[in-house]
């Protein structure tokens, strides 16, 4: 097993006016960027935004209080530069923008090390590079900070030019909140390996795989297809957030002795020896490089997306998706589409 002893950093840990006079560019205003950059601002730093011509969120980004440049000119006149947009777009936006406006002892900053950890940026030796990863959504991250709490982060340091590097990224991890809920150390590499398995295996990928199928086994039997969504898709987040607060054990606790006999009996049939040997094999894919390789090449020019598009359609287009416009209607605090929306 990993190093369980990894340090895990608190706000007393975090000292904030390490950011003093320093300016940050928040590069991207997508989930993270506009988390990132308006935490940080109602911290007190000096935050600047930056997109490229045309862009959608220009205008949201000033509108909510931010100076926005193009990505070269918020690079040129930053010491700290959070790279916040798509990761199969960092390369070449790297490249073009902000390697030549990169300045000695400048930080360079990721919420995710797919980029550097697959080679597809080579930083030079005289600047900070790191990592302050959310584990969450970014509207969580903006939500969370709002409510006077924070969500965890990873905190990494690829290169230390500085002898600075750790303290400046943990002050930023304070700012953004996550310093509130705790900051665990770890590696580009180990951040890259297990963000990438949890979002496929678990989180995204398993955990709607697994709701689908339940909604299409009660459908195809014959069941009302809101009861069906109710049931397996609706009621999830009612159970996860029980996990959330208590562990598996304080959701137990919740249900009745009837759900709990039948979690035990046949989680192991849904979830059975195979599950685990495809999860081995998605692990190895990821650590091998084989789905970056097919990531990259899906989403570069030559390949125009051609499969993350038809798979996206394809999904947009399932039986559950169509119920479930209308059932969460019913549910108006909800604001689940809003957030599509933004
Ligand atoms: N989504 C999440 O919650 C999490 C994301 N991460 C990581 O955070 C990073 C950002 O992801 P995410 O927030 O999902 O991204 P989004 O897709 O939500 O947003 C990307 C942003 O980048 C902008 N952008 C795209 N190309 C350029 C460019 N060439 N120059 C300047 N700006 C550009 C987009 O502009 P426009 O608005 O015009 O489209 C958009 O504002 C990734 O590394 C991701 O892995 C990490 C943890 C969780
Ligand atoms: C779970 C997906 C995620 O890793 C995240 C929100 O943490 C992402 O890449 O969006
Ligand atoms: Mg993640
Ligand atoms: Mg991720």
């Amino acid at each position: 097993m990993e190093n369980m002893t990894a340090k895990i950093f608190y706000q007393s840990d975090c000292n904030l006016s390490l950011l003093d006079g320093k300016t940050i560019a928040i590069i991207g205003y997508g989930s993270q960027g506009h988390a990132h950059a308006l935490n940080l601002k109602d911290s007190g730093c000096d935050v600047i935004v930056g997109l490229y011509e045309g862009s959608k969120s220009w205008a949201k980004a000033e509108a909510q209080g931010f100076k926005v440049y193009t990505a070269a000119e918020a690079a040129k006149r930053a010491d700290i530069i959070m790279i916040l947009i798509n990761d199969e777009k960092q390369a070449a936006m790297y490249k073009k923008d902000i390697a030549p406006n990169l300045e000695a002892g400048n930080m360079l900053m990721f919420a995710h090390g797919f980029a550097i950890h697959f080679g597809q940026i080579v930083p030079p030796a005289d600047v900070d590079v790191t990592m302050i990863a959310p584990k969450g959504p970014g509207h969580t991250v903006r939500s969370e900070y709002q409510a006077g709490k924070g969500v965890p982060c990873l905190v990494a340091v690829e290169q230390d030019a500085t002898g600075k590097a750790k303290d400046l990224a943990l002050a930023y991890a304070l700012g953004i909140g996550g310093a509130r809920a705790g900051v665990l150390e770890t590696t580009f590499r180990t951040e890259t390996e297990t963000d990438l398995f949890g979002e496929q295996a678990v989180l995204c990928g398993g955990v709607c795989a697994l709701m689908q199928a339940g909604f299409e086994t009660l459908c195809e039997a014959g069941y009302d297809p809101r009861n069906a969504y109710f049931e397996c898709i609706h009621e999830m987040k009612l159970i996860v957030d029980l996990i959330y607060q208590s562990g598996f054990e304080g959701m137990r606790y919740s249900i009745s002795n009837t759900a709990e006999y039948g979690d035990y009996i046949t989680g192991p049939k849904i979830v059975t020896e195979d599950t685990k040997k495809a999860m081995k094999k998605i692990l190895s894919d990821i650590q091998d490089g084989t789905f970056a390789k097919d990531f990259l090449l899906d989403m570069s020019p030559a390949g125009g997306q051609a499969h993350f598009r038809a798979m996206r359609r394809k999904a947009a287009e399932h039986p559950a998706e169509v119920v479930g416009k209308e059932v969460r209607k019913l549910y108006s605090w909800s604001n689940e589409d809003k957030l599509i929306n933004n």
